[in-house]
């Protein structure tokens, strides 16, 4: 029976800054970072690895977190976990002392992920599966067993939840033959980043262009005519038939929102993204009555399945653009994916950091094949950086993901990668010190 004998915690830093890569009108500098861990086991079994996103300074508030949670997991079986994956959840958030400093959001929340993530990484490896495969070959009663409905009931029940999956059963296995040929579409934001040069954004436009991206991703919230006379130009660059979206992260108030986005309607954006305080639902929803037909797309700091049932609820979003790693690890992403599903939204998870398109990958798959069945209004985040260090890297094609078929959650970064960014140490940040 294999144990869990320890986890390795590390501090994971790229410098982005440097090339402002990430860059947006809230976060001007970020060094897209990863709270990292590995599980070992005592019987030569696969590690899981896992990992959470911050940009920077932060990262060691969330290592310090895990070193907390190790006590939660050291010493298990795989076993005791996988059978009662639902329990396990519940548990691992459920520590009083440590909930108190949550709950369900901050530090303690992703650091959660980091370790929740890195079991279903290593489970799916013991089934020689990757994660999508792993959750598609699921019965809804297996999958239901992984989730902690606790505070959701309201919106959704686990005799809905297995529903919603049975209804989808008999398309699975075309669905799944489908996204082996055709991929699963994608967007790119990597040729909009705030500061960036107008030189920079059209090349890079034209680059995407060319290699078949039809959805391209606009960061604003700066200068209201600057933020026009971008998009004037990357609709030069990309013409009119493909999509354009534009995200603010989170600067405006709630009636400039409205304003802004008038002025900025001209260029036709698909979505606005973050227009406003991450935590303000009805402000979201107010957004959205007063400025459609623009969508208005948010998740990427939203923290717990409560946030998301109310932003549903409250009919406050178009797109739901969950976090692989803001959540509390895949248990509460499929939870919120399958509410998602009850109430008609369609989820364009969140990838702007690193690792998260290689996670997200997997959770689209699952949506499409298993759950929601559509890939209307659905679009998954690409952004260029970093994929280099993992050991299993997403592929694109034609703006499209290709389907990861290596067992696992692709987070696995190489050890080299690992050596030379960990922070302060590592060889990339000793020209800084
Ligand atoms: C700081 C980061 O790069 C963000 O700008 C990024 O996550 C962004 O909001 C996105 O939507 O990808
Ligand atoms: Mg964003």
């Amino acid at each position: 029976m294999t144990t869990i004998t320890r986890i390795d915690i590390q501090d994971i830093r790229f410098p982005t800054s440097r090339s402002l890569d990430g860059s947006d009108a809230m976060n001007a500098a970020p060094d897209y970072s990863a709270a990292y861990v590995i599980l070992h086991t005592d019987d030569g079994s696969p590690e899981g690895h896992g990992l959470t996103f911050t940009i920077g300074r932060g990262n060691e508030i969330v290592v310090t977190a895990l070193h907390s949670l190790a006590p939660l997991i050291e010493g298990r079986t795989l076993a005791s976990i996988t059978d009662n994956m639902g329990t396990f959840w519940r548990e691992i958030t459920g520590d009083s002392q440590l909930r108190w400093i949550g709950p369900d959001k901050g530090a303690i929340h992703l650091a959660t992920a980091a370790i929740v993530n890195a079991v279903w990484d290593m489970w799916a490896k013991r089934e020689g599966k990757p994660v999508w495969k792993l959750l598609v070959d699921m019965t809804p009663e297996q999958l239901v067993r992984c989730l902690d409905f606790r505070f959701v009931t309201d919106a959704l029940t686990p005799e809905e939840a297995i529903c919603l999956l049975r209804r989808q059963a008999p398309g699975k296995a075309a669905r799944e033959a489908e996204m082996r040929s055709d991929g699963y579409p994608g967007y790119t934001t990597s040729a909009g980043w705030l500061g960036y040069s107008d030189e920079k954004v059209r090349s890079l436009a034209r680059e995407a262009l060319a290699e078949g991206w039809t959805h391209f991703k606009q960061k604003i919230g700066g200068d209201i005519e600057e933020d026009a006379r971008r998009a004037a130009l990357l609709r030069e660059e990309i013409g009119w038939d493909n999509v354009l979206m534009m995200d603010a992260n989170q600067v405006w108030e709630v009636d400039e929102t409205v304003t802004k986005m008038r002025r900025l309607a001209e260029f036709d954006p698909l979505w606005i993204e973050e227009p406003t305080s991450p935590d303000d639902i009805l402000g979201h929803a107010e957004i959205r009555h007063r400025v459609a037909p623009i969508g208005v797309a948010t998740g990427e700091h939203c923290h717990n399945k409560v946030m998301f049932k109310q932003f549903f609820q409250a009919d406050a979003i178009d797109y739901c653009q969950l976090d692989a790693a803001r959540l509390g690890g895949l248990n509460e992403v499929i939870l919120v994916t399958l509410m998602a599903a009850k109430f008609g939204v369609p989820i364009c998870p969140h990838g702007g950091g690193v690792g998260l398109c290689e996670y997200t990958q997997h959770i689209s798959l699952f949506d499409y094949i298993a759950v929601s069945g559509s890939l209307e209004g659905r679009v998954l985040e690409y952004v260029d950086h970093l994929h280099e260090h993992f050991v299993d890297p997403v592929v694109i094609k034609r703006g499209r993901y290709q389907v990861p078929e290596a067992p696992g959650y692709s987070i696995a970064m190489h050890a080299e990668s690992q050596a030379q960014h960990r922070f302060p140490e590592g060889a990339a940040w000793q020209e800084e010190h």
